[in-house]
Parts: C-alpha cells; structure tokens; sequence
C-alpha cells in the first residue's frame, strides 16, 4: 500500500477518492515548484509525505472535534497544515502568507486542487483585520511574540490551536502567558518517532 493511504490509516482518517486525489495532486504540485520556488524542506517523496502532509493530517480528528466554523493558518508557507485542513474539512480556510512566491504556488495549488473552500489572505499576519473561530499554526514564530495578534483576530471564544513538537518547548513559549487556558492533544505522526502535539489555548474571560 502506498505510504499516504497507510499512514491516514494509521490516523484512522477514512480518505475519500476526492480526498485522495486532492492530496495526491497537492503532492505533485509541490515536487513540480518545490525546486524552482523552494517552498518546503525535503530530502525525498516519502520525507514529505511524512514530515508534511502526514503531520498536518495527524491533527484533523482534533480539528473536526472543535466547535466553530471558520479556521486561519497563520504563515502557512506551502499550505501547511492549510491546504491538507482545507481537503479534509467541510470548513472555511483562510491562508495568512506574506510571501509572494509562496502565495503565488497556493493560487496555483487551490485551482488545481480545485478547493472552494479556501481564501488566500497576502499580508503579514499583523496587518489582518478580520476575525475567526480558529486560528492554527505550524513552525511559525514563538508563541509569546504572535499572541497579541492571535488575540486580536480570535473571535470571542476561539481557540489557538498550533501544531508544535516538543512540549518543553510550548512550555517556554507560553510560561508567561498567564491568561490563557492551555491543553495539549499528544498528535502520532505515522512513520515517525517524534513527539509532536497540537496545544489548545482559550483566553480566559
Ligand atoms: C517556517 S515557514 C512554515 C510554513 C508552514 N506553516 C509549514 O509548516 O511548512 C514560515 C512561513 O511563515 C511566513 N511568515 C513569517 N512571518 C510572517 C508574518 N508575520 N505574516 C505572514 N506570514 C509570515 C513565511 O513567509 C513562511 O512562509
């Protein structure tokens, strides 16, 4: 079986032949610009199906368990974890990319995958004005320095939820941050042994 179909699997994500396809064309596009437009780190095919679009998958079921509608994936480089949300939830996506070359490939890569559920926002995050349910994020800046705007573009009652590794290294990001709730979900990326987790962050009222 090939290394996508066993590893959503092993994530007990039941793919669609619309899902799989979305994500089998989301792949190629990226080895096809990968090289000229450098968007994302990998040595192979399997390293980003692995390292990208398995992590990004590993925290959909925490996704589909969180109330509220629409979803931004602040600095979402080659679409992750946007575009794999985008293909897997019946939600609206925003992309928040600064970055024209990166935003030029999600243009390209929502035609093909032909996505209607996702927006393209090219600004820096700090510029953004509108508000959402939920707001995501993987390796993106520290926590401590993007949650004022996080703050600010959260709907009353949203909740933060950025994918991150270690948990020590959430904890030194967030141990100032004494408003906020903070959960964490353990994520298994399939194929790879490193802890990996999605923090859930809820300002306190
Ligand atoms: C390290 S990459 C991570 C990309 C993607 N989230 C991933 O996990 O592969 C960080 C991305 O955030 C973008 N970025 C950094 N700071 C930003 C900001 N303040 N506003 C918008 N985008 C930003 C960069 O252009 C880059 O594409």
């Amino acid at each position: 079986m090939d290394l996508l179909l066993e590893g959503a699997e092993k994530l007990k994500l039941d793919l669609t032949s619309l899902q799989r396809e979305r994500l089998e064309k989301y792949i190629s596009e990226i080895e096809l610009f990968n090289p000229i437009y450098k968007l994302v780190s990998y040595q192979d095919k399997d390293e980003l199906i692995i390292r990208h679009i398995l992590d990004s998958l590993a925290g959909v079921k925490v996704f589909e368990a969180l109330e509220g509608s629409s979803i931004a994936d602040l600095g979402t480089g080659a679409g992750f974890p946007g575009v794999v949300l985008a293909i897997m939830l019946d939600r609206p996506i925003v992309l928040v990319e600064r970055m024209k070359r990166r935003v030029d490939f999600l243009k390209n890569v929502i035609l093909r995958c032909n996505l209607k559920n996702v927006r393209i926002v090219s600004k820096d995050v700090s510029e953004v004005e509108e508000r959402f349910d939920i707001v995501t994020c993987r390796a993106f800046h520290p926590i401590f320095d993007i949650i004022d705007d996080v703050d600010r573009i959260l709907s009353p009652n949203g909740v933060f939820a950025p994918y991150k590794g270690k948990k020590s290294y959430l904890y030194s990001e967030i141990e100032n941050l004494s408003n906020w709730d903070v959960s964490i979900t353990n994520l298994h990326v399939p194929f790879l042994d490193e802890e990996r987790i999605i923090a859930l962050m809820r300002k306190k009222n």
